[in-house]
């Protein structure tokens, strides 16, 4: 099994490039890369000819167009088509070149905006979606729904993982584009930096998220691929959340920043709340181990060794 070609899509992103180190601590040794200006993803000939010359064993697709709240919102067009053009010629081409094994990483944005909580796999396709990510949130569904139809017409091991809110180094610190996290450690630490200026964040603070540490994920990945199982679709998080004026506390902490936080109530909330039910996860032998404390204080060390090397993410 640790010989086994294995394709990591997005490898040089937050997500792949931690599964790609915990995959070679694990032992396995012969992964393959590429990046998106070696092998654009949504070139269905390029994608073909790629999965004809290498025939990886399994492909774990971690590439995907990904940004926070206001990035999905003002370019809907782009989150839906570049996520259903990547996925749709990763999973056809597994298909058609025998690849064994598929891991399918959605996001916790798929379930409905106003969902019971905590929320089960089962609550796929109940009700509508939060308007501020739908977009993303149908692309990510119709890869659930194209891994969920090959193993069920063609009996392969093809599954969805669906991650929670995720965080870690190698993020996204573009204030523009990132997610709420990174973009907290970035503000504090520039405010602080600049005589503990009021920081500004986004929308009421009164949201709840849930976060999962990027290694606990990689983990989960690692686990999902040493073990086969009965369903499609699993839920990864640590099933616990916090209103994202917590948050602001315990980064403004972290980071040591002492002045005020205000809130921009004209930027958009989201959904009210995505808690994550893990009982599916926990029951086949999995869960998650680093704390949010302990996973914003790496997460910091990390930002304060690699901000120089911060680039614009552009859409
Ligand atoms: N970040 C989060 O909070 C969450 C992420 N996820 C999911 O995890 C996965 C990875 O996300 P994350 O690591 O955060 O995102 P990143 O933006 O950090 O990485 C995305 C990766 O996708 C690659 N990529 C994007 N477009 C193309 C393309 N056209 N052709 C080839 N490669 C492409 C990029 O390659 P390159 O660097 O070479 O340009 C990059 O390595 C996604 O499926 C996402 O939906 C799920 C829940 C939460
Ligand atoms: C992973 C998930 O990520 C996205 O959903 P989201 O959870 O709403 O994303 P977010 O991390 O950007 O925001 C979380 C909350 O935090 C608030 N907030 C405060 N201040 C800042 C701030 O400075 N930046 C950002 N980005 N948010 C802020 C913000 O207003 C919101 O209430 C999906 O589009 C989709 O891509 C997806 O699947």
């Amino acid at each position: 099994m640790r010989t086994k070609k294995i394709y990591i899509a997005g490898h040089r992103g937050m997500v792949g490039s931690a599964i790609w180190r915990a995959l070679e601590k694990e032992g396995y040794n012969n992964l393959i890369g590429k990046t998106s200006s070696e092998l654009d993803l949504r070139d269905q000939n390029a994608v073909i000819e790629f999965f004809e010359k290498e025939k990886p064993d399994v492909v774990i697709d971690a590439a995907a167009r990904v940004g926070g709240i206001l990035a999905n919102s003002n370019y809907p067009y782009q989150f839906l088509m570049e996520n259903m053009q990547i996925q749709n010629n990763l999973i056809d081409s597994s298909l058609k070149f025998e690849v064994q094994k598929f891991i399918f990483l959605g996001s916790s944005c798929i379930y409905p905006r106003l969902a019971p909580q905590p929320l089960k796999e089962d609550y796929l396709l109940s009700g509508a979606l939060e308007p501020t990510n739908e977009w993303y949130a149908i692309a990510k569904i119709a890869g659930v729904k194209a891994c969920e139809a090959i193993r069920k017409q063609f009996g392969r091991d093809y599954i969805s993982l669906m991650p929670t809110n995720l965080y870690g180094p190698f993020d996204n610190f573009d204030l523009k584009t990132s997610h709420v996290l990174p973009a907290m450690i970035r503000k504090f630490h520039e405010a602080k930096i600049a005589g503990n200026l009021p920081v500004k964040l986004w929308g009421s603070g009164t949201p709840l998220r849930e976060f999962l540490h990027v290694d606990d994920l990689a983990d989960a990945v690692v686990f999902a691929l040493d073990n086969t199982f009965e369903d499609n679709l699993y839920n990864v998080g640590t099933g616990k959340d916090l209103p994202i004026k917590e948050l602001a506390s315990l980064v403004q902490n972290v980071v040591g920043h002492t002045g005020k936080m205000v809130w921009d109530t004209s930027k958009p909330d989201g959904t009210p709340r995505k808690l994550m039910d893990v009982s599916k996860m926990e029951k086949v032998g999995w869960s998650a181990k680093i704390s949010l404390e302990e996973g914003i204080q790496s997460t910091y060390q990390w930002f304060l060794e690699n901000q120089q090397n911060f680039k614009e993410v552009k859409i």
